[in-house]
């Protein structure tokens, strides 16, 4: 029976229901049968008997009209106060209900409670209403060995009282930045730990937010874990506010050790070298389950795990795999870059091997905040790209485990020399007038480097020339982009007698007449202004005596 205050359109379910995005083998991984049961015994999922629906009727509440979650009875600290019931699904979501359950690199599951759930879907956030929250969303396996999240007390609560979580500085931040604008084009949000899913984020959003998510998520689950957790020394993409020196101590802490250990791929997901995406994917899948560290009683559990999630990041991903067949677990090592001193980078991967494994982050401080670092200006990244390395973000909160993945959101300093459209660069130069009409050669800066461009004679006034691939790299390595030059015809503000002479006689020459004679003095701009205005006179004179001729021998 729904409870009281159930939207009509609805549905009440207490167990959550599985929707058919979730593919069959992260459905068996979501639902792991436990080899032993760990939990207490409590019931499968906590329904409503702690809690109660009430609309909002006090105005000054930020969700005044909406409806809330109330304690109906006094609630001490680690309560277990109800599941958060709803739809699992591995879909790109765009509701207000869906919490994140569960992310790996290629798999993101949210318990979607917008159209079915419980009580649990009621519960507000605590900004606005209270200091701070007095209840938090756990990741538990459920005695049945699924996989839920439910919101437990962190302090005691009163009878009547509004049970109010965190849903993340993030989900808010996204949430307000996406209203206001498009998320492609923001830079100023930041990373950090949002329980729900992001709201109606595009999918460039989406993804961006994944990665922001893997930074802050705890791999090598404990058996339950905070889901209000913010945990301020991730560093995101405020790169810029970060001094180097502050960058690079944090850095060292978490230097990759895990990398360094890192077994055969192979070996550790049991699977032949030759071993098809579909193998691959099922091996881990199986090793994912038999060794989670909930549900797992084996004592290296823990660390196996962290070992199956580090063989796997290599091998799901075709180029990783390649370069790891190629040349080993080097590889895989920060800063690797097969074509050293080779030249460019190659656009965005170039970008992330240009660092090599002394100090990552005060390269890319530098690098980044410089903005002529030949990799990151070459690299042909953007304005309000994210650029994602792989576990290069923070130590799970744990101490074990793959460290998240560093998010580096580029804010690309305007260039004076140029304006950008995708890879193309545009450059305005000015040439002299007579090198406009009679040809010659201008210097133009390029990505590489000034260079001197032939202006051929007769150049028209923001006429362009394209210096085929002399634009951006493509970050996703096709193509290089064109700078198009465009030229600016300078006309002198003043004439020497000698020039205003020459200038005279070719305008008299054009318009055949014969050459007037020249004062001593220098023209000014107004004096070019009277002898424009009487050379137009003059011709209006001509044309008219012309007319008149013509008139003449008509008649
Ligand atoms: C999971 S629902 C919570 C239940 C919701 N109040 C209802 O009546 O359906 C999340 C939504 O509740 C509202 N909400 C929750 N906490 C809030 C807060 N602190 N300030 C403003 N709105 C809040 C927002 O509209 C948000 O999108």
């Amino acid at each position: 029976m729904p409870p009281q205050h159930w939207p009509a359109n609805i549905r009440y379910i207490s167990t959550c229901s599985y929707h058919s995005s979730v593919s069959k083998s992260t459905h068996e991984f979501l639902t792991a049968k436990p080899d032993r049961v760990t939990a207490s015994a409590e019931p499968a999922a906590r329904g409503s008997s702690f809690v109660a629906i009430r609309r909002i009727s006090d105005s000054n509440h930020p969700a005044f009209g909406q409806f809330g979650l109330f304690a109906t009875k006094k609630l001490k600290p680690n309560t277990h106060i109800i599941d958060y019931i709803g739809e699992i699904h591995c879909e790109e979501r765009d509701s207000d209900y869906d919490l994140s359950l569960f992310r790996s690199a290629d798999v993101s599951v949210g318990v979607d409670a917008s159209k079915m759930g419980n009580e649990g879907r009621f519960v507000n956030d605590y900004r606005g209403i209270k200091d701070k929250p007095n209840a938090l969303f756990v990741e538990v396996r459920r005695p049945s060995g699924e996989l839920g999240i439910r919101i437990e007390s962190s302090g005691l609560i009163k009878k009547g009282e509004e049970i109010l979580v965190s849903y993340g500085k993030a989900w808010w931040q996204a949430r307000r930045t996406v209203n206001e604008t498009e998320w492609k084009t923001n830079s100023k949000i930041s990373g950090g730990f949002s329980a729900f899913m992001h709201p109606r984020l595009s999918s460039k959003g989406f993804s961006s937010f994944l990665a922001f998510y893997s930074c802050s998520r705890v791999q090598g689950a404990q058996a339950s874990r905070s889901f209000s957790l913010h945990r301020p020394q991730c560093i995101h993409n405020k790169i810029s506010r970060v001094s180097a020196k502050g960058v690079g101590q944090r850095r060292s802490i978490h230097a990759s050790a895990s990398l360094r250990s890192q077994k055969d791929p192979y070996q550790v997901l049991g699977v032949e070298r030759d071993a098809t995406a579909s193998q691959i994917k099922k091996s881990y899948f199986q090793l994912a389950r038999k060794y989670h560290p909930d549900t797992s009683t084996d004592k290296s559990a823990q660390d196996k795990f962290v070992e199956i999630q580090a063989a796997y990041d290599i091998l799901k991903d075709e180029k990783k795999r390649q370069m790891y067949d190629q040349y080993g677990a080097t590889s895989q090592e920060p800063g690797f870059d097969p074509n050293a001193f080779s030249g460019f980078g190659g656009g965005f991967q170039g970008f992330s091997h240009s660092f090599g494994n002394s100090d990552l982050f005060s390269q890319l401080f530098q690098g980044m905040s410089g903005g002529r670092g030949p990799q990151s200006s070459r690299g042909g990244v953007e304005d309000g790209m994210t650029l994602r390395m792989a576990r290069r973000g923070d130590a799970p909160i744990s101490g074990k485990g793959n460290p998240g993945d560093l998010l580096v959101r580029i804010n690309v300093t305007p260039s004076k020399d140029f304006t950008r459209q995708g890879n193309n660069l545009y450059h305005k130069t000015r040439i002299p007038m007579h090198v406009a009409l009679l040809g010659g050669k201008v210097r133009v800066p390029t990505l590489d480097g000034d260079v001197d461009v032939r202006v051929p004679g007769g150049t028209q006034q923001d006429e362009e020339m394209v210096l085929k691939g002399r634009g951006v790299p493509s970050p996703h390595g096709g193509d290089s982009g064109d700078l198009f030059v465009a030229f600016s015809v300078q006309l002198p503000r003043s004439l020497s007698n000698r020039q205003r002479e020459l200038i005279q006689q070719y305008a008299d020459d054009l318009e055949g007449r014969s050459s007037g004679g020249t004062s001593d003095e220098t023209s000014t701009i107004d004096d070019n202004a009277k002898n424009m205005k009487r050379s137009s006179e003059d011709k209006a004179a001509d044309l008219k005596k012309g007319n008149e001729k013509k008139r003449r021998a008509t008649a």
